[in-house]
Parts: structure tokens; sequence; C-alpha cells
């Protein structure tokens, strides 16, 4: 009788664990956080009276994140880079994050990350899904540096759709790339050829976009 007991205290003792484990926070926790900005020498500046949790993440699960493109990344990465780390989560809180990292640290994930997962997820609010004009604008200042851009987001659209891809690839003088899905058009153009791409295509209004991104040399904005 008490060797069953036991056991069957150590059974609920190991589900209780299991559950601690699945339910544990993605992001550090307090200490390690703080030790986390120190060592990589990253500063987070808030604007006043904004309400918003700047923890990093500890791995690619991001509260929100498409459980696709997390085990894609988890297969291709050992660990988001800081840029990721620290945008992710802020950008799943809806806000607008300017972030600075040198030239290869990852920004592009760091952005297009969210947007794909929330696009899929349907928690972009501007349009029903499927969408006909791209709600995902990149820009950027030279046409290498959109092309890099495009592809990481090509690579990523075909982990999240599992290839179903409507169209990809169109390269064009007005519009550096645009990659269509049923769910999310992401153009990725430079800068000066959007003005171009708004006039010839009457029906895409810059204002239906719901993320802008303004890749500079070391410096996103995405808002
Ligand atoms: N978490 C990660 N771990 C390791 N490598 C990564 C990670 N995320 C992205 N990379 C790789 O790092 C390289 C640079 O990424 P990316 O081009 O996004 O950097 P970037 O900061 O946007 O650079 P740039 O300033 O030139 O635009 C790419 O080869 C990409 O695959």
């Amino acid at each position: 009788m008490g060797v069953k007991r036991a056991k069957e205290e150590a059974d609920a003792g190991a589900v209780k664990a299991k559950k601690k484990v699945k339910t544990a926070s993605p992001l550090l926790d307090c200490d390690a956080a703080k030790a986390f900005f120190e060592e990589q020498g990253i500063k987070v500046h808030v604007p006043a009276g904004k309400d918003v949790n700047i923890t990093p993440l500890r791995g690619f699960n991001c509260d929100g994140f498409a459980k696709r493109l997390v085990k894609y990344c988890d297969g291709k990465f050992p660990k988001p880079t800081p840029i990721q780390a620290c945008c992710w989560p802020l950008i799943m809180q809806k806000t607008d994050v300017c972030g600075i990292a040198k030239t290869g640290s990852g920004k592009t994930l760091a952005f297009a990350m969210p947007y794909l997962s929330m696009s899929r997820l349907g928690v972009l609010e501007v349009f029903e899904q499927p969408c006909n004009s791209p709600r995902f604008v990149a820009m950027a200042p030279t046409r290498e540096l959109a092309m890099q851009i495009a592809e990481v987001c090509v690579d990523l659209v075909k982990a999240l759709t599992a290839g179903d891809v409507v169209s990809n690839c169109e390269c064009s003088v007005m519009a550096e790339k645009c990659c269509v899905t049923h769910d999310s058009f992401l153009l990725v153009s430079l800068t000066g050829s959007l003005i171009r791409w708004v006039f010839i295509n009457s029906h895409f209004a810059t204002e239906v976009a719901t993320v802008f991104i303004n890749n500079k040399k070391q410096e996103t904005t995405i808002c």
C-alpha cells in the first residue's frame, strides 16, 4: 500500500514538474535580464508614460509567435541574437520600436518574425485575411540590402506556409521584391522606388500598411 502511494505521489510530482516546464515564461527572469543587458551593453529607452515590458526573450518561443516559425529558427540558429531577444517581445506588445544594432546582427528576422506571426494569426487589424495590398513595407537604402531582406522574408514565408507561397520574387525597378501569400503581402523596396510604386499602383495606399520598416545602415525603425 505504502509503495503504491509513494508511486502515485511520484507520478503526480512528475506531472506537476512537466506542467511547470511547459508553462515556464519565455522571458528571462529579472536577474538574468539585468545581467543580459549589462553583458551585451544594451540600453532600452522607453518613452515616459509608456507601459511596456522590456524583458528579453530566453529562446525563440515568444508569446504569439507562429509555431512553424519558432521551429524554423530553432532548427537554424542556437538562440536569438540580442536585437531579436529584445525586439520580439516589444513588438508583440504592439509597440513601435527603433532598434539599433551593428550590421549582421539579425535585424531582418527581428522585424519579420513578429509581422508574419501576427499576420498569420489574424492579429493585425487593418485588413481582413487575405489582403491584397501590402501591409508590411520594408524600405532599404540600397538594392543589395533590399534583395537581402526580401530573401529572408521569402524563406520565412515558405517556412510559415510549408512552401505555399502564391507568388514571390517579383523583381522590378519599382518594387525590389514582393512576396504574396494567402494572408500577407510584403513589399521590400528601395526608399525612392516606393514613391513610384505607390503612384503606379493606385489601389495601394501607404496608410493601409500596418508595419513599416525603415532600414538604414545600423538603425531599423519599426512602426
Ligand atoms: N539568431 C540568430 N543566430 C545566428 N545567426 C542569425 C540569427 N538570426 C539571423 N542570423 C544570421 O545572421 C546573418 C545576418 O542577418 P541580417 O542580414 O538580418 O542582419 P542585419 O542586422 O539585418 O544586417 P544589415 O545591417 O546588413 O541589414 C544572416 O546570415 C542570418 O541568417
